[in-house]
């Protein structure tokens, strides 16, 4: 698939004016955008609307989780918003992704529930600190699994562990945030890879924010990132 059709750019942004100048200065190279916390809470389901108006494709990285009735509630009050993607924490358990699934096909039958597996925020140390001992990669095994027989429609896992969560979850869609340039900072991300390693290992999705929004010309950096991801989708 078109590298186009498998980007999606953050707008951590505290409002939505910079948020929409980035996107019309990106124009048509990028067709996907993520709202996250940051811009939802500020902007409301507006932002959704507005980025739909503009013809764009929406991830709404709301990582809801909470007990089953509230987190259905909570899709079906954003689904309406039309967005494309919805992320639910994993770590809700089964009955909650199955019942964001049952309130998505209700209210929007194209919306997408994606299950965030373990924060690529998250080294082991971290994770330890959470009282999971398991390796990133298992955990990540575990709860991907598990989402799966809860019939969610894909899950977010960081670069390092795309490639072995394939079988588990392939056909269904692997969202894959952490994305750095191999000479980038790496921020607050821990398990990152570049953008080439990420589509060799069969990302279906990447997120990318900071290496684009904060860049000194966002347009160059989206598309740098555009054809690394066509020529490693070829290579
Ligand atoms: O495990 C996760 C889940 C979501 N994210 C989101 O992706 C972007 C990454 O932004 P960068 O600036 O490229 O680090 C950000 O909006 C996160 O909320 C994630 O990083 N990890």
């Amino acid at each position: 698939m078109a590298a186009r059709e498998r980007l999606i750019v953050a707008l951590d942004y505290p409002e939505r004016t910079p948020a929409l100048a980035l996107v019309d200065s990106l124009g048509h190279d990028v067709l996907w955008y993520k709202v996250g916390l940051e811009l939802y809470l500020a902007e409301g389901g507006r932002i959704v609307e507005e980025l739909r108006g503009k013809g764009k494709h929406v991830f709404l990285d709301l990582k809801l989780h909470d007990i089953p009735n509230t987190v259905a509630g909570a899709v079906r009050s954003v689904a309406r918003l039309g967005p494309d993607l919805l992320t639910i924490h994993a770590m809700g358990g089964p009955a909650m992704v199955q019942a964001a699934v049952s309130a998505a096909a209700e209210t929007s039958p194209g919306l997408k529930i994606i299950a965030v597996t373990v924060l690529t925020s998250m080294n082991q140390q971290q994770l330890r600190a959470t009282g999971s001992y398991l390796p990133p990669e298992r955990r990540v095994r575990r709860l991907a699994t598990m989402a799966m027989l809860a019939n969610a429609h894909g899950i977010v896992c960081s670069p390092q562990e795309v490639a072995a969560m394939r079988e588990i979850v392939f056909p269904k869609i692997t969202v894959v945030p952490g994305i750095r340039p191999a000479d980038a900072a790496a921020d607050d991300q821990s398990r990152t890879a570049t953008a080439r390693q990420a589509t060799i290992d069969g990302a279906s999705m990447l997120v990318v924010g900071r290496p684009i929004t904060r860049a000194s010309d966002p347009l160059q950096a989206a598309r740098a990132l555009l054809l690394e991801m066509d020529t490693a989708f070829r290579s």
